[in-house]
């Protein structure tokens, strides 16, 4: 019915391949089976119980969080549906340690695929919106076995970006570089169509995103930041702040996108050991190239995320994203931050231990 009107996801990629004649067609392949995978997820997630999909895997993964069955059954469909398609050099994934050893008799491609299978996944027994992420980057060496350190790319490099998010309905939000499309699955054809040609961030806004159980572990310019959202009206705002939180870095993107707001998983004293929440490669990486894309801003709190250099696999970092106007303003009170601000008392994190330093300086 309706969806017949519109272009379909492969009639968009084959339109983008026009505008790029040196196109193999490898890159649309990738995309479609990307696509493929989340059609799969989807279909898993929207049957339940009745699939006897939910609940604990029994299992941890790399990063020492409990695996759900579905983060186990998503990560199994995005490596089937995409790597024996012979357009990759690699493949890395939240649930996995080291890159995923594509088939032995395969060939290999020019692109590396960096995906995150379920996001999200504390939602997931509790029937709310979860997603999945991925982030593809040319493979330095085309057509042999990418290595670790061929995924240690800044987000800058990135070719493609997408996430799908599982909701009530199931949507596949893509950048491939010149903006951001947003399609919408018949789940009855089995087909993504575009609904959202040109999604935009709005620039202003009065809704952000944090999880305010964190607080007694923020620095001073996030704290400062919500502070004076919470005082509303009558404080340095001016006027009245709206809050959000779904625990699912997917559903609060696309939130984002469709209605403005700002998001933060700040670096936080939580734990010295994990320098925020968010795994930069597939969380943030991915999530911040649409974002800006989209006219929006990305950041760490200091610096674009898009250009942080990755040291590991697996990294985490603070993440702050969405309308640009309040992502700039966070950047500023991080700037204006005095250095003695952040707990003095406690060594690890005074002003001129090491820690700090490298915090002042990312
Ligand atoms: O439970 P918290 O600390 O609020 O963290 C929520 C964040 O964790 C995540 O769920 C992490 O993703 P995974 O489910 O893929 O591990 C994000 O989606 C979300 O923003
Ligand atoms: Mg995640
Ligand atoms: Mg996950």
């Amino acid at each position: 019915m309706f969806s017949l009107d519109r272009s379909t996801l492969t009639e968009y990629l084959i339109e983008h391949r026009r505008r790029n004649p040196e196109a193999t067609g490898e890159f649309n392949a990738l995309i479609l089976q990307v696509a493929q995978a989340c059609k799969a997820i989807s279909r898993a997630v929207a049957h339940g119980t009745l699939a006897g999909v939910l609940g604990g895997q029994g299992s941890t993964n790399v990063q020492g969080e409990e695996q759900k069955k579905l983060d186990v059954l998503a990560d199994e469909i995005f490596l089937r549906a995409t790597h024996w398609g012979g357009d990759l050099a690699g493949m890395v994934s939240e649930e996995n340690e080291a890159p995923i050893p594509l088939p032995a008799s395969d060939q290999r491609g020019k692109y590396l695929l960096a995906f995150d299978p379920l996001d999200g996944s504390s939602n997931i027994d509790v029937n709310v919106a979860v997603g999945s992420i991925f982030s593809i980057l040319r493979a330095p060496i085309p057509g042999a076995d990418a290595t670790e350190p061929d995924f240690l790319q800044p987000g800058t490099r990135q070719v493609a970006a997408g996430y799908a998010i599982y909701g009530p309905s199931t949507m596949l939000v893509l950048t491939v570089g010149n903006g951001v499309a947003g399609f919408t699955l018949d789940p009855i054809i089995g087909e993504f169509y575009l609904t959202h040609p040109d999604i935009r961030v709005p620039e202003t806004t009065r809704e952000f995103a944090i999880n305010a159980s964190n607080a007694r572990f923020w620095e001073s310019p996030v704290r400062r930041y919500v502070d004076e959202c919470l005082a509303g009206r009558t404080g340095p705002r001016g006027a009245d702040f709206n809050m959000r939180w779904i625990a699912s870095l997917v559903a609060e993107t696309h939130r984002i996108l469709m209605r403005g707001g700002v998001f933060l998983y700040p670096r936080d004293r939580k734990d010295p050991a994990r320098p925020g929440r968010l795994r930069l490669l597939y969380e943030c990486n991915p999530v911040g190239f649409i974002v800006e894309q989209a006219g929006g801003r990305a950041s760490t709190g200091v610096r674009p995320v898009l250009e942080v250099q990755p040291e590991a696999l697996h990294q985490r970092i603070g993440f702050v994203f969405g309308s640009r106007e309040e992502v700039e303003r966070i950047e500023r009170y991080h700037r204006e931050r005095r250095p003695d601000d952040d707990l003095p008392e406690q060594p690890l994190f005074h002003s001129r231990s090491l820690f700090r330093d490298a915090e002042l300086s990312q």
